[in-house]
């Protein structure tokens, strides 16, 4: 126990630790490049993330023509390709971001990753953004059989930091749904990719910046859920 009302914080990664767009974007082109379509502007492909992957791809092909099974399955390996090796070319963390998880760790909380990246992407990214240590889990899309906003891979993600009185950090309707169906507070970045306005996600509280985010878990701790 830490004086501190969660033992475990899980937060998403794409739109909520990290702006991940610029990369995700070009390496969305690029498969879409390979398979004879138009490029999207990178500011509507940020609305395109969140349910893994493959579904970036499948949306990508339906923005820019038809979308069978047989094109995604064919892009995908070109996608996955193509990020892989351009993980971090212009993603950066969100700013005060660094200082806020360093403010949870002195209280004693454990921290973890509930992503629909595939994992192995999401070590990678890690890795080349210096958090290899930083995490104390991280669960990714194809960790399990089931993503968010199933709750499964989230309950995953808490247990393996640790477990305890926990909270979930996201940036979508995916995750506010992954957090309710799992009964945890949320809390809702305003800076992701939503493209709907985060106030209307339902979260227990809304950070502008990650300077905002321990006091705003401070506030929502408090009872009922600190009891
Ligand atoms: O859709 C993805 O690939 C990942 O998105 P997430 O990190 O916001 O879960
Ligand atoms: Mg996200």
């Amino acid at each position: 126990m830490t004086d501190f009302p969660f033992d475990v914080v899980a937060f998403d990664l794409d739109g909520t630790l990290a702006d991940t767009a610029p990369d995700l974007a070009a390496s969305l082109n690029h498969a879409l490049g390979a398979l004879g379509r138009a490029s999207i502007p990178p500011d509507s492909v940020r609305h395109l993330v969140g349910h893994g992957a493959k579904a970036l791809l499948r949306k990508g092909l339906a923005v820019t023509g038809e979308a069978s099974e047989e094109l995604v399955e064919q892009g995908f390996p070109i996608f996955l390709d193509h990020y892989g090796a351009n993980i971090c070319n212009g993603t950066k963390p969100y700013p005060e971001l660094d200082s806020a998880l360093d403010v949870l760790r002195a209280r004693g909380v454990a921290l973890a990753i509930c992503t629909n990246k595939p994992e192995k992407l999401t070590h990678l990214l890690l890795e080349a953004l210096g958090w290899t240590n930083r995490f104390d889990a991280v669960v990714g899309g194809d960790t399990l059989p089931m993503k968010k906003p199933d709750p499964a891979p989230l309950h995953e993600a808490l247990a393996r930091a640790g477990g305890g009185r926990a909270a979930f950090v996201g940036d979508s309707v995916i995750d506010a749904e992954a957090a309710r169906a799992a009964q945890l507070p949320f809390v809702a970045v305003s800076f992701g990719f939503s493209d709907r306005p985060v106030e209307a996600l339902g979260a227990d509280a809304v950070i502008d910046s990650y300077a905002d985010l321990v006091e705003a878990l401070n506030l929502i701790g408090a009872p009922p859920f600190g009891e």
